[in-house]
């Protein structure tokens, strides 16, 4: 038998899936890391940790599955995006924690570029916002932190990535400095038109650019992992941040396709083909996939609280013991109480980007409790998936898909992806395939190795779990999302 191996290294766990030659999971290893807030609205990774908990559960998988490397054809690395790594070139250590995309302690150097002018430019050559969230700032704070990182930076002996690129840079023992388009994409120095660093960013950011990585198409050779770590050489043949390798494993390949990943955000998706569509309602535009050189362009809506209200509800409030219960509770709730949820708990993403509103719960009586708040909480990402529907529909223009396939952790959630389905009127399909992200970053690897079926064989094998059909009046469903902007705009005045 023929694997491929895929490592997904998100935000809270790192998890290691072996795929067979028919794109079936055989087995997968995960684990979970600590997460280090140093200060209010920081968010920091230790790279050591996501660096052994990738060796280890890719070396677990193995040895409960007992593959060896040598039936191993290929990695696919996927990644949580944006998360910023600086490391020596000669010791491999990081000279800081890696900031990690949901810290917003650049926010005062996103506004005195806003300031000085750069944004029309920052946003024309990216795709992207003046936001904490992107890579660009996090590396220019670290410039700036750490005494002569700059000046080291600038003779070749300071290397920066986002995680993919510095997993592969230990992988192969420093062999391979790279990184792909999609990651390239998110850093806030990266030209998505003419698909190379942007010097003028560059220079505004005062990043050397020296300590660079080189970026390759989606699937492609990335260079090849020491023997001693797996027990044998094998190429890393794909790469792809988390979100885009969910769009391939979801087979939104035609322009009009669009994609919802529930985890701990949520990041919707819109393929908009060969042309990178420029929005009017502040969405990102960001690359999809690039392969043999052609980058194929999305619309993107990053919500940064979706299954994390969840999460709240568990450990912030101890209302419940697992997620799964507001599944539970939801149905419970008081029909005649409109508790509503705007989980702006580390300020509001797409479209609203404001990163220093908080969180509120709106129409509270003496009666709510946990059922109604369980529900709000389910609810608010519907109503933040419509912003994002409204959005990037209007963007686009072109015909869209009437249906909007999704995936992550909160999709299994039947309660919360009919409320998703009610909320925008719209169809909601749940593949069978629940991995989607790890087998985006699997087809890659595993279309480069031969093993596995093109662009077009590849689609034909998303099959449907659940389809959600809206049962909610359009008057309802209308009067609540008014309801909703409201209480956004009174979170955002506040
Ligand atoms: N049945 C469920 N109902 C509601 N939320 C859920 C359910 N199962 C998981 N979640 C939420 O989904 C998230 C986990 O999804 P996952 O895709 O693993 O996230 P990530 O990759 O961001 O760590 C958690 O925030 C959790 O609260
Ligand atoms: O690790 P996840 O699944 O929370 O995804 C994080 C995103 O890539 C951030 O942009």
């Amino acid at each position: 038998m023929t694997y491929i191996l895929a490592i997904d290294q998100g935000t809270t766990s790192t998890r290691a899936i072996l795929f067979d030659d028919q794109m079936q999971v055989a087995g997968s290893a995960q684990q979970e890391f600590p997460q280090h807030f140093p200060q209010a609205g920081w968010v920091e990774h230790d790279p050591e940790d996501l660096w052994t908990t990738t060796i280890e559960t890719c070396r677990r998988v193995m040895a409960d599955l007992d593959v060896t490397a040598g039936e191993i054809a290929g990695i696919g690395i996927t990644n949580q995006r944006e998360t910023t790594v600086v490391w020596d070139r000669k010791t491999g250590k990081a000279i800081h924690n890696a900031i990690v995309w949901q810290d917003r302690r650049t926010t005062p150097i996103c506004e005195a570029l806003r300031e000085a002018g750069h944004e029309a430019l920052i946003s024309h050559q990216t795709g992207l916002l003046l936001d904490p969230y992107f890579s660009g700032t996090k590396l220019s704070w670290i410039l700036d932190q750490v005494p002569g990182s700059r000046e080291q930076a600038g003779n070749g002996d300071l290397l920066v990535g986002t995680v993919d690129s510095f997993l592969i840079w230990r992988l192969t023992g420093g062999a391979s400095h790279v990184t792909d388009a999609t990651n390239a994409a998110r850093t806030l120095m990266y030209d998505i038109r003419n698909g190379a660093w942007s010097a003028e960013i560059c220079d505004v950011l005062n990043v050397p650019m020296a300590m660079l990585p080189e970026v390759k198409d989606s699937a492609a050779d990335f260079g090849v992992i020491q023997a001693d770590i797996l027990g044998g050489e094998i190429p890393v043949l794909g790469v792809a941040g988390d979100q885009q390798a969910a769009t391939i494993g979801q087979a939104c390949f035609r322009p009009g396709m669009m994609k919802s990943t529930y985890g701990t955000g949520c990041f919707a998706l819109l393929n908009t083909g060969e042309t990178p569509v420029v929005s009017s309602n502040r969405m990102l535009t960001t690359i999809a996939y690039q392969l043999d050189g052609k980058p194929t362009y999305a619309l993107e809506g990053s919500i940064f609280i979706a299954g994390a209200a969840v999460q709240w509800l568990r450990d912030g409030m101890g209302m419940i013991e697992n997620a799964g219960q507001t599944g539970e509770l939801a149905p419970q709730a008081d029909p005649g109480q409109d508790v509503l949820l705007v989980p702006a708990f580390t300020g509001l993403g797409a479209p609203y980007w404001q990163p220093d509103s908080r969180g509120a719960v709106f129409g509270l009586t003496r009666n709510s409790g946990p059922a109604e708040l369980a529900r709000a909480a389910l609810q608010s990402v519907g109503y933040q998936t419509r912003d994002l529907w409204e959005a990037m529909r209007a963007d686009w223009g072109g015909e869209t898909d009437v249906t909007l396939r999704v995936d992550g952790g909160m999709s299994a959630s039947d309660w919360t992806m009919q409320s998703l389905s009610d909320l925008l009127g719209a169809a909601v399909d749940r593949p069978v395939m629940q991995e989607t992200t790890a087998l985006g970053a699997a087809w890659l690897a595993g279309m480069r190795a031969g093993i596995y079926p093109d662009q077009e064989r590849f689609a034909e094998t998303w099959a449907l779990d659940r389809q959600f059909t809206p049962q909610l009046a359009a008057e309802s469903r209308e009067a609540a999302y008014a309801r909703w902007k409201r209480a956004v705009q009174a979170v955002i005045g506040v």
